[in-house]
């Protein structure tokens, strides 16, 4: 997960450093100049401890990637460059100030990020980051760096990494309640907890249905399953194949006959067995077919739920936000499930959708398993593409 965004990060963040490395030591050399001809000797310190990080640094970089290597590379002259400024700080002392009143001195400028962040908005778009998001990804940053001063090289690679983790943490962490303390607070009033799931076909809605009937149970709740995809051939028995392997009561009627009747009909059962949970499959439709909307829309006021669940497959990219973006308008949509996360090397799709449509992911599918759910986190989000 991640692989692709992840790699464009560190991209970014060594060609800033190289750029602005480079241009500190023109503009340093022309400062430094200045500065000795008005006063004869400065005292400058390098800190050692500075110079030790840089060292930690050069050895985690070195190893992993060809850009790594360079920024290591680049480093480690720095280093060389370091210590040889130590060499002449003793010479400061005898009014020799060149070299080091550059690296105090620069300042970021647009000019230095521009045409890198550039690049950036392009491969985040080409790793189906939606265009909102990956625009205010390269917004975010540009406003954190220019103007920044920094004083060396291994300072800019880590502002520009905090700076696009800070861009990335404002778009995935949209608040919301868990579903747990949704169940908590309705079984406080006697209540189940109604979830509707909605989506295109194929996406992994009746699989998701199934695992987080399993992910509750485990937490001691008794879920209850409405089989309304009363549409599809099969849909009722691939629904019951999951509830009979779990052991979970599974409410269906006739292939062809009213969802919403279904979805009711659970609700009711729910309440009467004092069960915490109902969880109503849907028929997979497509988002621009209106009958099926209009049906859905049904379901929706006729078993009244807490929640309306979208599921997407976050391999489909642009078209799982996109998708989205219609069920929303159409029933307004409480959150987002992604399957198949597990098999999601660009991650664009997990990156964005909570952003457009203003509501949370609440679980990501990690698999084929049943205990292949997890709940979603953006601190672990973070992680998987920081780490
Ligand atoms: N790798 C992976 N595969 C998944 C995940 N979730 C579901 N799948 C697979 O995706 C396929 C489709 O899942 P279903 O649950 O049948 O899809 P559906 O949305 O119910 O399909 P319809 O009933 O046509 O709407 C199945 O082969 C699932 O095993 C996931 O998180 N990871």
């Amino acid at each position: 997960m991640f692989d692709s965004i992840k790699k464009k990060f560190a991209d970014v963040s060594s060609k800033i450093t190289k750029k602005v490395s480079e241009e500190a030591e023109e503009e340093g050399n022309i400062k430094a100049i200045e500065e000795s001809t008005q006063e004869e000797s400065i005292e400058t310190e390098v800190p050692k401890t500075e110079n030790k990080l840089d060292k930690e640094l050069s050895s985690n970089i070195k190893g992993e990637n060809k850009l790594d290597k360079e920024l290591s590379s680049n480093i480690k002259e720095e280093n060389e460059i370091i210590n040889d400024d130590e060499e002449k700080n003793k010479d400061n002392k005898k009014g020799n100030s060149k070299f080091l009143s550059f690296i105090r001195e620069k300042t970021i400028s647009e000019k230095d990020v521009n045409d890198i962040l550039w690049e950036l908005e392009l491969s985040l778009l080409e790793s189906d980051v939606a265009i909102d998001v990956a625009n205010v990804v390269v917004e975010s940053v540009k406003e954190d760096l220019v103007g920044k001063k920094i004083r060396r090289s291994s300072d800019i690679e880590k502002h520009t990494y905090e700076s696009l983790k800070k861009a990335v943490s404002k778009i995935i962490s949209i608040d919301g309640k868990s579903m747990t303390e949704m169940i908590e607070e309705k079984k406080a009033k006697g209540e189940p907890l109604v979830v509707m799931f909605v989506g295109i076909n194929g996406t992994g809605k009746t699989t998701t249905i199934a695992k987080l009937a399993s992910y509750y149970m485990k937490k001691g709740y008794t879920p209850v399953v409405a089989a309304s995809d009363t549409f599809r051939a099969g849909a009722i028995e691939q629904l019951n194949h999951h509830t009979d392997n779990l052991d979970v009561k599974i409410i269906k009627h006739q292939k062809g006959s009213d969802p919403a009747a279904v979805a009711f009909d659970a609700v009711e059962h729910a309440k009467a067995k004092r069960k915490e949970l109902v969880l109503i499959d849907t028929a997979g439709r497509m988002q621009n077919n209106i009958n099926l909307m209009d049906e859905m829309k049904k379901i929706k006021r006729v078993s009244k739920p807490d929640l309306v669940i979208f599921v997407g497959d976050a391999l489909t990219g642009n078209d799982a936000v996109e998708q989205a973006t219609k069920f929303n308008d159409a029933i307004d949509i409480d959150g987002v499930i992604l399957t198949k996360a597990d098999a999601d090397s660009k991650g664009g799709a997990s990156l964005s959708i909570g952003y457009v449509i203003g509501e949370p992911i609440m679980f990501l599918g990690m698999g084929q398993s049943y205990d292949d759910l997890k709940e979603y986190d953006s601190d672990w989000m973070l992680e998987q593409i920081f780490s």
